[in-house]
């Protein structure tokens, strides 16, 4: 079907109904009234093909290239043999689907151009289309969640109640300059307006004090595991990554670079850095090795700190307790402070009795990365961990995945704090079109048409 849909386009390039070429090629630009085809599942080998051709000459297209000529019912599939429509020769079996519609011209879909007609017609909006685009892409459960919320219109339905609040207080802003005099509104309008900025602007700070949380949903966390040389680091990375990413071996000093990996860990998505094992170096080489795992150190969104369970009272195992993780624990919770799970592996070394632990190990997790033992355990203690440095998106309110959003969240609360500075009350309801701006750049709609509604609902003015 895909070789005779080019040979219809191919023969129509020849008549007279000449398909659109694409645009900077000086032909004429592509007419949205123009039917467009596309392989609307993956490109190369598969059992399966989806194309899909929407326009006016769809019904044409399918009667070209089946036999028999004539279209199944409207709605219903139809099981065709598929021809190509200038040999007569057979190419296929398809089941044949069609929706009637209306117009000529047959040419491929450009990148996108299915979506684009969604939008365009007003089905999907800009947030929408992102969520769409986030789901084809998705690849843990948890942004497949978060992006199917935001397909759903869930961060679009939020600011929409935001814009709302907005087009109320510029109409009552503009109201006061218009009608203040002449009609007795009422008293304290814009006190009320000034209050309810005062929410918004709440609201405002507390979802974009979140953002960096959805853009990690997005783009992955970054999880560095570090800890004093042996620990069994490398083993940690390949257990979690279920695949050798990592040479392992039992001389201290094996791990010299960082290595990254994409990894699911628990839903959610995640960039795992392995890293050499922090000592005084023994050469420039192994140095320099310390030196990245430092650095990385300070990147990470969550540390997995590993030590040796049969080793602990070891020096190396000891300053890594006291400068690494100790210093990641004593941080005030102030929002800067890293999170770090701290995990003592080998535990299959022990004696019966469990690790020899003094007062001074805090909390931690025991894993054996031989055995598997524990890996349950460390699995949920990552998921709690992911869900607060990503944002929970089974629940809590929808998360800012782009930097569009919070471009827009942040323009919007700016223009408040403009609104609030503003001398003059011209200037303050301009601020307020600013604001509100920002927030339709995140839903749509918010035009003229809706301000004046709501001055001639609210305010019994210029009847
Ligand atoms: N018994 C036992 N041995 C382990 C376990 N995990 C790792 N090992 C062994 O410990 C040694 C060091 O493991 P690695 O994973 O290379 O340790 P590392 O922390 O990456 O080491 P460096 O890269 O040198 O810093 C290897 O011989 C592993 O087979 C475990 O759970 N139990
Ligand atoms: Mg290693």
């Amino acid at each position: 079907m895909w070789r005779g849909l080019w040979t219809l386009v191919a023969r129509a390039a020849r008549g007279p109904c000449r398909p659109c070429t694409r645009q900077g090629s000086g032909a004429p630009g592509p007419g949205s009234g123009a039917t467009i085809f596309a392989l609307s599942s993956g490109q190369g080998r598969c059992g399966i093909a989806v194309i899909r051709t929407s326009g006016p000459a769809s019904g044409h297209a399918l009667r070209s290239l089946t036999a028999p000529r004539d279209l199944p019912r409207a709605r219903s599939a139809c099981l065709r043999r598929l021809i190509d429509p200038l040999s007569g020769e057979p190419l296929d079996r398809a089941l044949v689907l069609w929706f009637p519609g209306r117009v000529p011209g047959l040419r491929p879909a450009e990148a996108g151009e299915f979506t684009r007609r969604a939008f365009a017609h007003g089905k999907l909006s800009l947030t929408e289309v992102e969520g769409l685009a986030d789901l084809i892409h998705a690849e843990t459960e948890a942004q497949r969640r978060q992006a199917l919320r935001q397909l759903d219109g869930e961060l679009g339905d939020l600011c929409c109640g935001w814009a709302k609040t907005l087009t109320k207080a510029l109409a009552h802003v503009e109201a006061y300059i218009d009608f203040g005099e002449d009609d007795n509104l009422e008293e304290g309008i814009l006190e009320r307006v000034d209050s309810q900025v005062r929410e918004l602007e709440v609201a405002l700070d507390t979802h974009l004090r979140d953002a960096r949380r959805g853009q990690r949903l997005r783009s992955g966390a970054h999880v560095v595991v570090t800890g004093p040389p042996n620990a069994g680091k490398s083993s940690l990375v390949n257990l979690l990554s279920r695949k050798p990413v990592s040479i392992v071996s039992p001389e201290p000093g094996t791990t010299r670079d960082v290595l990254e990996t994409p990894v699911d860990l628990a839903g959610f998505p995640v960039l795992l850095s392995d890293t050499a094992g922090l000592r005084e170096g023994k050469g420039p080489v192994e140095q320099e090795g310390v030196r990245r795992a430092r650095e990385r150190l300070e990147q990470a969104d969550l540390i997995l700190a590993v030590l040796d369970a049969s080793d602990l009272a070891s020096p190396s195992s000891c300053n890594f307790l006291d400068t690494v993780v100790t210093a990641a624990m004593a941080q005030s919770p102030n929002g800067n402070s890293q999170r770090l799970l701290l995990v003592l592996n080998k535990s299959d070394l022990l004696p019966p009795g469990g690790p020899d632990l003094g007062p001074e190990v805090p909390s931690h997790l025991l894993l054996s990365c031989l055995t598997g033992e524990g890996l349950d355990s460390l699995l949920e203690a990552l998921r709690k961990e992911l869900a607060a440095v990503c944002g929970d998106p089974f629940r809590g309110p929808p998360l800012l995945t782009r930097a569009r959003h919070q471009h827009h969240l942040q323009g919007c609360l700016d223009a408040l704090g403009h609104y609030k500075q503003a001398k003059d009350v011209a200037l303050a309801a301009e601020a307020l079109r600013i604001a509100r701006g920002h927030l339709t750049c995140l839903t749509s709609g918010g035009g003229t048409e809706e301000i004046l509604d709501i001055i001639f609902q609210d305010f019994c003015v210029g009847k």
